[in-house]
């Protein structure tokens, strides 16, 4: 693979940042990394793992001469990051971002971009429950969707350059709305997690009653559940009030069908339940058919590539 970037920074070095470190080091995308993060300890021991060419704790400091800057940290954290970085990019950088919601962290980015930068949004859609800097692995966005919610008028070179990055860490590249995104990923990443959280915390309520029956027998569904409810509570504290309208317009779809299912169970309309299960059922297979991976990370497994698989 060819060097695409004279000088890379990463500020925020958790489970994705990491791993982007990872495949820039693996297939030589650049030739120095900087990397920046907030808290000293997290610096050291992505020190330690060698994820990079230079540390420090100021991302201000880690954008100077850099030619792309990948900000991956928490969606709440973006505005600060924005205005920390802002005075020292170097005209002509691009400036792109891994946040799992796109309206808002373009809302605390954008005003702050300077005009000589090309600010790009993004997001991979790959990813695990696990956080930190030694959450990381290569290959994490091998295959997997990387969806840019550029502004209008963004230099079509910049948009090229960085599709080209994410193409070489093998991300199948796609470009929409942030509006759009937003409405997609409540449904397809928010609400699921949002369910999990909510589910667990229900059967956690429930021990005091059955004792430690909860996990003794969590059998595979109940299991799979407790993986995404492991998630990040900070990552995921930050999704749910950064895209407040979409989850709430889609929880409120959710909590309708709920109830219908809820209704038929009550008066024992079996065709109703058995009709929807058969819907249910019939989407597995269209995603395999799609040619989707079910076996990738989003779906449950973990990923063959990742430490502890
Ligand atoms: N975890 C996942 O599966 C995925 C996460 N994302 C998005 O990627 C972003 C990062 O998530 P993860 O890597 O999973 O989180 P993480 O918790 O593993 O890492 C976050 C990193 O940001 C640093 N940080 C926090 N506030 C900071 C600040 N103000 N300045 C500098 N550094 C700061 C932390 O020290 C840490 O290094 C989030 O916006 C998330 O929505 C996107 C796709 C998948
Ligand atoms: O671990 C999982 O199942 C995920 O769904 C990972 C994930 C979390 C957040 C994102 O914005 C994208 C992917």
């Amino acid at each position: 693979m060819t060097v695409q970037f004279d000088r890379i920074a990463l500020i925020g070095i958790g489970l994705i940042g990491s791993s982007i470190a990872h495949d820039i080091k693996r297939l030589g995308l650049a030739k120095e990394v900087v990397i920046a993060t907030r808290s000293a300890d997290t610096l050291k021991r992505a020190e330690e793992l060698q994820l990079g060419d230079r540390y420090t704790t100021s991302s201000a400091e880690a954008v100077k001469d850099a030619d792309l800057v990948i900000v991956s940290v928490p969606v709440g954290a973006s505005e600060s990051v924005a205005k920390e970085i802002a005075g020292s990019l170097k005209p002509g950088a691009i400036v792109t971002d891994v946040g799992s919601t796109k309206a808002s962290v373009i809302a605390q980015m954008q005003p702050h971009m300077p005009p000589h930068v090309h600010f790009i949004p993004g997001h991979p859609l790959a990813g695990t429950e696990k956080s930190g800097p030694d959450a990381g692995f290569p290959g994490l966005f091998e295959g997997r969707w990387c969806i840019f919610t550029p502004i209008a008028g963004t230099d079509e070179a910049a948009l090229k350059r960085l599709r080209q990055f994410w193409e070489a860490l093998g991300s199948k590249v796609d470009e929409m709305d942030p509006e759009h995104h937003d409405k997609v990923l409540a449904i397809v990443s928010h609400l699921p997690h949002i369910i999990a959280y909510n589910i667990v915390g229900t059967a956690d309520d429930l021990e005091a009653v059955t004792e430690s029956e909860v996990i003794k027998y969590s059998a595979s569904g109940f299991r799979d559940f407790t993986r995404l409810a492991a998630s990040d509570p900070t990552m995921w504290r930050d999704v749910c009030l950064h895209n407040k309208d979409a989850i709430l317009e889609m929880l409120a779809r959710f909590s309708e069908d709920l109830a219908y299912l809820q209704r038929a169970i009550r008066w024992g309309e079996g065709d109703k339940i058995f009709d929807l299960f058969t819907r249910t059922r019939s989407i597995r297979r269209s995603i395999i058919q799609a040619g989707q991976d079910v076996d990738a990370p989003d779906f449950g497994r973990p990923h063959p590539l990742e430490k502890n698989a």
